[in-house]
C-alpha cells in the first residue's frame, strides 16, 4: 500500500517470475516494461526479490522527482559486486562525498581542456579523416567491406582516449585497443544476475574462482586504461613531465596538477584516478559506439532521411566547401532532429541504474516508500506512445512536427546522476553523424 501498483508479488521472488515471463514473451525487456506500464500507468513497481523497484516511464514525472527534488536521488543502488571492486572510489560506482568530488572535478577539467566545443570538434575531426583515409587506402587494395562496430569502436575509443590520456590509436597502437576491447567484452560476457545479486561474502565462501576471476578482470580493465596515466605519475614524480596547471591538455594532467593542489585531501589520489578513467572509458566507449553504430543502421535503412539531413548539411556547408561544425548545430534542425529519433530508438540502457529512495515520498499521487528504488526508464519512456506516436516507426519530422518533444528524449538521463559525458558524446553524435552523411555523395549503400 506505500508504493505505486504493479502485479502481485510472491514471497521472496516478488515479481521476478512474472518479468522473465514477459520478457520472454514480448521479446525484450523495454517491450516487458511497456506491458507494466501500460498496465499499470506511468509509474508502477515490481518487486525484485525483496527490494521493490519503482520504475517511471514518464518525462515530465522524472523531472518533477529527479530535478526538482533531484538531492534526494544522488545515490546508486548497485550491485554488492560492484561496490565491492570499486572500493566507493570513481564516478559510476561511488556514492557520497567521493561521488559529488569527482563528479564536480570531472565536469570542471572537462570544460577547462576545450570538451564540448573546438578541441572536440578538432580532435574527432582529425579521427575521421583519420580513419576515412585508412578505408581510402584499403578500397584502392581492393578491400571493399567495412564494419561498422569496429569502425565507430576504435573512433570513439581514440577519441576518449586522446581527452583523457592525451593519445589516439593508430596504426602502431590499434592492438592495444583491441586488447582492452577484449577484455571488455569478456567481463560483459561474465556477469550474470546471479552475479549482480548475491552478496559478496557468497560468491567469496561459496564459488571463490569465479569471484576471483570477476576480480582480476576488473584489476586488468581498471590497469590497461590508466596505465597512461601511472606512467606520467611517475614522469612529474622524476621531474620529466612538468605539469601545466593554467592549461592541462587531456584530463589526466588535469588531475595530476589536482592531486599536487590538494595534497592533504586523500580524495585525490593515483587510486581513485584509476577508477575515475576506468568508469569514463567503461560508461563513455561501448554506450557512444553503439548509438552510431544503430544510427548508422537506421540510414541504411532509411534513405530518404539521408538524402534531407544532406539537404541540410550542404546549405549550412555553403555546398560542401568547408566541413560541417559544431557552430552549425543552432540551424542543423533536420540533423537534430534525426539524431534525436537515432537515441531515442538505440535505447542504450534497457533498464536504467536505480536510485536510493532514502526517505517516504509521494510519485505522481501514490506513496513511495523509504528501502524501494526508483528510476527513470529510459527505455520505455522513449517508447511512450502517449508521448511519441507509433514509436517503432523511424520518423524524425515528429520533432520538427512539435518542437518541445525534443526535450522529451533523455538518453543521457535526468538529475544528479546524469551522464558525465554528455557533453562529449553529443558532439562526437553530431559531428561523426554529419559529417559521414556529408562525405557521402555517392549511394548510401556504398558506403555503409
Ligand atoms: C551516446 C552516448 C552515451 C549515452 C547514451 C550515455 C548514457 C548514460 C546514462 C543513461 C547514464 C546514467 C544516468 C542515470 O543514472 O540516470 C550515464 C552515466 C554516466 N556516463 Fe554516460 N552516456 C553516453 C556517453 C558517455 C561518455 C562519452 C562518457 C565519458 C567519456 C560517459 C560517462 C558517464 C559517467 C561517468 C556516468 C556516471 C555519472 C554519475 O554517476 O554521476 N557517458 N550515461
Amino acid at each position: 500500500r506505500k508504493l505505486p501498483p504493479g502485479p502481485i508479488s510472491l514471497p521472496l521472488i516478488g515479481n521476478i517470475h512474472q518479468l522473465v515471463y514477459h520478457v520472454w514473451k514480448n521479446k525484450g525487456v523495454v517491450k516487458a516494461l511497456t506491458h507494466f506500464r501500460q498496465t499499470y500507468g506511468d509509474v508502477f513497481t515490481l518487486w525484485l526479490g525483496p527490494i521493490p523497484h519503482v520504475s517511471i516511464c514518464d518525462y515530465e514525472i522524472s523531472l518533477e522527482v529527479f530535478v526538482k527534488n533531484g538531492n534526494k536521488y544522488k545515490d546508486r543502488f548497485l550491485p554488492p559486486i560492484f561496490l565491492h571492486a570499486s572500493e566507493n572510489l570513481g564516478l559510476v560506482t561511488s556514492n557520497g562525498d567521493v561521488w559529488a568530488e569527482m563528479r564536480k572535478f570531472a565536469l570542471l577539467s572537462f570544460r577547462k581542456i576545450g570538451v564540448g566545443n573546438n578541441l572536440i570538434e578538432e580532435k574527432l575531426l582529425e579521427e575521421l579523416n583519420a580513419r576515412c583515409a585508412e578505408i581510402d587506402s584499403d578500397s584502392v587494395n581492393g578491400k571493399s567491406v567495412v564494419h561498422t562496430s569496429d569502425f565507430f569502436d576504435l573512433t570513439v575509443g581514440s577519441v576518449i582516449n586522446l581527452i583523457l590520456v592525451g593519445k589516439r590509436f593508430d596504426d602502431h597502437n590499434k592492438e592495444e585497443f583491441r586488447g582492452l576491447k577484449y577484455i571488455l567484452d569478456s567481463t560483459a560476457d561474465l556477469f550474470t544476475v546471479f552475479d549482480l545479486t548475491v552478496p559478496v561474502w557468497v560468491l567469496k565462501r561459496f564459488f571463490p574462482q569465479r569471484y576471483a576471476r570477476i576480480m582480476k578482470l576488473q584489476t586488468e580493465i581498471y590497469d590497461f586504461v590508466s596505465r597512461e596515466a601511472a606512467k606520467r605519475y611517475e614522469m612529474v614524480q622524476s621531474g620529466e613531465y612538468n605539469l601545466n596547471s593554467e592549461d592541462p591538455q587531456d584530463f589526466v594532467e588535469a588531475y595530476l596538477v589536482k592531486i599536487e593542489e590538494e595534497k592533504n585531501n586523500n580524495m585525490y589520489t593515483m587510486k581513485c584516478l584509476k577508477h575515475v578513467i576506468g568508469d569514463l572509458w567503461l560508461a563513455g566507449q561501448d554506450t557512444t559506439a553503439t548509438t552510431l553504430v544503430s544510427g548508422f543502421n537506421q540510414l541504411v535503412n532509411n534513405p530518404e532521411v539521408i538524402k534531407k539531413c544532406r539537404e541540410e548539411i550542404l546549405r549550412l556547408t555553403e555546398n560542401g566547401t568547408r566541413s560541417l561544425k559544431l557552430k552549425d548545430r543552432a540551424e542543423s534542425h533536420y540533423l537534430n532532429a534525426t539524431i534525436a529519433e537515432i537515441q531515442r530508438h538505440a535505447s542504450i540502457l534497457n533498464v536504467n541504474f536505480w536510485r536510493i529512495n532514502h526517505e517516504p515520498t509521494v510519485v505522481k499521487g501514490y506513496p513511495v516508500d523509504s528501502g524501494s528504488v526508483i528510476t527513470a526508464q529510459l527505455g520505455a519512456l522513449h517508447v511512450n506512445d502517449d508521448i511519441f506516436k507509433n514509436p517503432d516507426e523511424f520518423y524524425p519530422e515528429r520533432f520538427l512536427e512539435n518542437e518541445k518533444l525534443i526535450n522529451q528524449v533523455i538518453p543521457f538521463g535526468i538529475g544528479k546522476r546524469s551522464c558525465v559525458g554528455e557533453y562529449i558524446a553529443r558532439p562526437v553524435l553530431f559531428l561523426a553523424s554529419g559529417s559521414n552523411i556529408e562525405a557521402n555523395q555517392k549511394k548510401v549503400s556504398d558506403v555503409w
